[in-house]
């Protein structure tokens, strides 16, 4: 027994970002330090993913709420952590995985286990009067992310008539994280004004990026060279461009072809959908595809890192779900050649970071990112900075769930100092 033995864990739900119901931890150590953590929620989820525990009862919250991860929490997880050194986070991860004893975590519950999980690592930070990112990283984490702006809404987070997920602005050129901040909400604003203008209407989808509309990918992204110039930017030069087409979301797996089912019904296989990105990657500043190919569609992912790996960023995000298992076959077949990491896909804290470590040993590039459901738990932004990874999606520039991220990590530029770097992954 030590000052930093776990003494105590509950669980309580909350409310998510749109209002659904999400489980946060917290844990109480010997020494006295409480420290708590959220669970964030997908939208469009990857099938692979670790299970998301719900209650089922349509009568209540239609069938969201968590009551039964919170007990999971208290009654079966609270007990077999008892008196546990909370700074042996991996030896609590895998107490938690082998309490839950299944591949998915449908036992306890992904919500369940990842709660506890950030709250346990959380403790032990504050407990050592350490920053989340430095305890997380050690004393080489100081690589600011780049960050990845969500600023179109489309597919399964909001309703626009566009069947790309998301169009997101990458402020790569500027000189420091901050100014990264401001360039991107410049950007932002001035988006804005364009859609006022042009009657195409400013409400926002579910990642606080507008969802006007519009219902093809040029018409955006010419939309988005324009905000950039309003702004006083260049596109290619100080801003560059990235798309997550989500695109298991359209995929039709008896035809195996991809359909624009929100806009023009539009039909195409797997090659004519990888010339569709090519051509817009010859128009416009596009860095970044993620999710370019669906979940289950391997020969699609090979036929699009072959055809644009060279030149775009590729990121894996239902296709590997943050799991070691899924990036190992991705290493092999050689497809993609970066990976997104979402600490809820996989459930535990230790897990995410052998993922990342998988990812960069293989010479993957990796972005941290939130899900389309978020919380005000800023935990990412000190993980990104932790696993040095130099890239972050965490939304747009107008809701306070997305915004603490961003905010999060300006106080870690400033906590850095002159040891803090941005802009290269
Ligand atoms: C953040 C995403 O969406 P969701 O959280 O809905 O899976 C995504 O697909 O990258
Ligand atoms: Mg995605």
């Amino acid at each position: 027994m030590s000052r930093f033995s776990i003494q105590r864990i509950r669980a309580r739900q909350l409310l998510d970002s749109r209002g659904n119901p999400t489980l946060e931890a917290e844990v109480t150590l010997e020494d006295g330090t409480t420290a708590r953590a959220m669970v964030p929620s997908g939208a469009s989820t990857g099938i692979h993913e670790a299970l998301e525990l719900r209650d089922g009862n349509p009568a209540r919250y239609g069938g969201k709420e968590v009551g039964k991860a919170v007990q999971n929490v208290q009654r079966l997880i609270a007990p077999a952590l008892q008196g546990r050194e909370a700074l042996r986070q991996e030896e609590i991860d895998h107490l938690l995985r082998e309490l839950d004893g299944t591949k998915n975590k449908s036992n306890l519950g992904a919500n369940a286990m990842l709660g506890v999980s950030l709250a346990v690592a959380r403790a032990s930070a504050s407990a050592l009067g350490l920053p989340l990112y430095r305890y997380l990283g050690g004393t080489g984490s100081n690589l600011l992310p780049v960050p990845f702006a969500n600023v179109i809404n489309g597919g399964a987070h909001s309703d626009a008539p566009l069947d790309f997920q998301e169009f997101m602005i990458v402020p790569r050129g500027a000189p420091t994280f901050s100014e990264a901040i401001r360039f991107g909400a410049e950007t932002f604003h001035a988006l804005r004004t364009l859609l006022r203008e042009r009657n195409l209407g400013t409400g926002l989808g579910d990642e606080g990026g507008f969802a006007p509309n519009l219902s093809s990918a040029e018409e955006v992204l010419e939309l988005l060279c324009a905000a950039v110039e309003r702004a006083g930017y260049t596109p290619g030069k100080e801003i560059f461009f990235a798309m997550d087409p989500a695109s298991s979301e359209f995929f039709d797996p008896s035809s195996g072809a991809y359909v624009f089912r929100k806009s023009d019904q539009r039909r195409m296989p797997a090659i004519h959908l990888v010339e569709y990105y090519k051509e817009l990657a010859k128009r416009f500043p596009i860095l970044s595809i993620e999710d370019g190919a669906a979940e289950n569609d391997w020969d699609g992912w090979q036929i699009l890192t072959r055809e644009l790996g060279e030149k775009v960023q590729l990121v894996g995000d239902d296709l590997f779900v943050t799991n070691p298992e899924f990036l190992r076959k991705g290493i092999q077949l050689g497809v993609a050649n970066a990976i997104l990491i979402k600490p809820n896909q996989i459930g535990t804290l230790s897990e995410t970071l052998e993922t990342v470590d998988l990812a960069k040993r293989n010479g993957y590039a990796v972005m941290l990112s939130h899900r389309s459901g978020e919380t005000e738990d800023p935990f990412l932004a000190h993980l990104a900075v932790a696993c040095n990874a130099g890239q972050i999606k965490t939304g747009s520039f107008a809701r306070s769930d997305r915004v603490g991220k961003y905010n999060e990590l300006l106080r870690i530029e400033e906590d850095l100092g002159k040891d803090g770097r941005f802009g290269h992954w």
